[in-house]
């Protein structure tokens, strides 16, 4: 018996038409295997409606064509049902597809649907809201939440943003309790993440994986205007880990408490929290239908990049104990000048 499919198409994701996916859909699904159905949405949350009517009714598979928040309103209809969440990549960040190494080349991505390669794989929820690739708070839910006010779309956008917001940013404190104990941090941001980058490459959590029962939490803490940069490069070489400015461990289960209410964000949408915030994992809680043939090896930095941030990494080892060493020597002389002129003052 053929299998059924539902294609979700949010026609605003990313900044390229969705007029031809249809006709695109139709030409390349393997018809002997799937009977499809082509939806699009006509505005926020209509995907999760579309997914949980359709899953409701028994379709195999849901497909959602479009960025990380489609996938996200696609998938919370899913967890914890049969029908398996499958994604065409169309948005401007698509954090969970290229984590899954589903390629952003529609006929690509299509040939995976062909396979329907399907496993059981880790996705998260702060508070009451799933999220399938990250949460966090801090500059990251901060710029979220501006690139929701801008309105515009495109990773272009989105890095003036971050540029033009990220010199103002103040860091907070925050206390985050696992059941290995509780700790204090300030900190620049703070992400839990169950797959492995933001989006557009920028790997927040390189290490993370969606089959681990575990969510990466990854603790950046306040770097100065010189470290800036080698975070960025950091970022997209795979090597954040390697950092000193960035603390990470693993749990299942999160709770963090800041100073005051504010906004967090799940898989790149803002939405306002009080002080108290609840993460954890949903073990092999969604299907999914992966890529068979993804190298797992393109998430790991290369060898060149890995021995650059070493390198980077002892030189700003290096920085900091000369910062430090300076700050004493300073203090010394500030000693010294004391003695010395009270002992002057004295033979005077
Ligand atoms: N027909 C529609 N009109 C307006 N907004 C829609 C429509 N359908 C869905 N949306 C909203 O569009 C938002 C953005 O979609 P999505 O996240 O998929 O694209 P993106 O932001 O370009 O990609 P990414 O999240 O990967 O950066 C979603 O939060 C969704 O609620």
């Amino acid at each position: 018996m053929k299998k059924k499919i539902l294609f979700i198409i949010n026609p605003i994701s990313g900044t390229t038409s969705k007029r031809v996916i249809p006709e695109f859909i139709t030409h390349n699904i393997n018809h002997d295997l799937f009977d499809i159905d082509i939806q699009m949405t006509q505005g926020p949350g209509d995907a999760t409606s579309l997914a949980k009517a359709a899953s409701d009714r028994g379709v195999d598979a849901v497909v959602a064509v479009g960025g990380d928040g489609t996938v996200n309103e696609v998938a919370r209809s899913l967890v914890h049902t049969r029908t398996a969440l499958g994604i065409i990549p169309c948005g401007s960040g698509n954090g969970l597809a290229r984590h899954l190494l589903i390629p952003r080349d529609i006929k690509k991505s299509l040939g995976i649907i062909n396979d329907f390669v399907i496993h059981d794989l880790d996705y998260c929820v702060i508070n009451d809201m799933p999220f399938f690739c990250t949460c966090g708070m801090g500059f990251d839910a901060f710029v979220s939440q501006k690139f929701a006010e801008a309105g515009k779309r495109g990773p272009v956008t989105y890095v003036q943003k971050v540029l033009e917001e990220g010199l103002k940013y103040k860091p907070e404190t925050y206390i985050l309790k696992d059941d290995t104990g509780t700790q204090s941090y300030k900190a620049f941001l703070i992400t839990c993440a169950n797959a492995s980058q933001y989006g557009n490459n920028a790997y927040i959590a390189p290490q993370a994986s969606m089959s681990d029962g575990l969510m990466d939490v990854v603790i950046m803490e306040p770097f100065n205007v010189i470290e800036a940069p080698q975070i960025a490069i950091d970022m997209f070489s795979k090597t954040l880990n390697k950092s000193s400015r960035i603390k990470t461990f693993r749990t299942k289960h999160l709770t963090i408490h800041r100073e005051e209410p504010g906004v967090i964000h799940y898989d790149g949408d803002p939405a306002m929290t009080g002080k108290d915030i609840d993460v954890h994992v949903e073990e092999k809680g969604i299907r999914i239908i992966v890529n068979p043939n993804g190298d797992k090896r393109l998430r790991s930095p290369n060898l060149l990049q890995s021995s650059a941030a070493d390198l980077f990494n002892d030189l700003s080892g290096l920085h900091d104990d000369l910062v430090k060493q300076t700050r004493r020597g300073i203090a010394l002389t500030k000693l010294l000048q004391k003695k010395f002129g009270k002992t002057i003052n004295n033979i005077k």
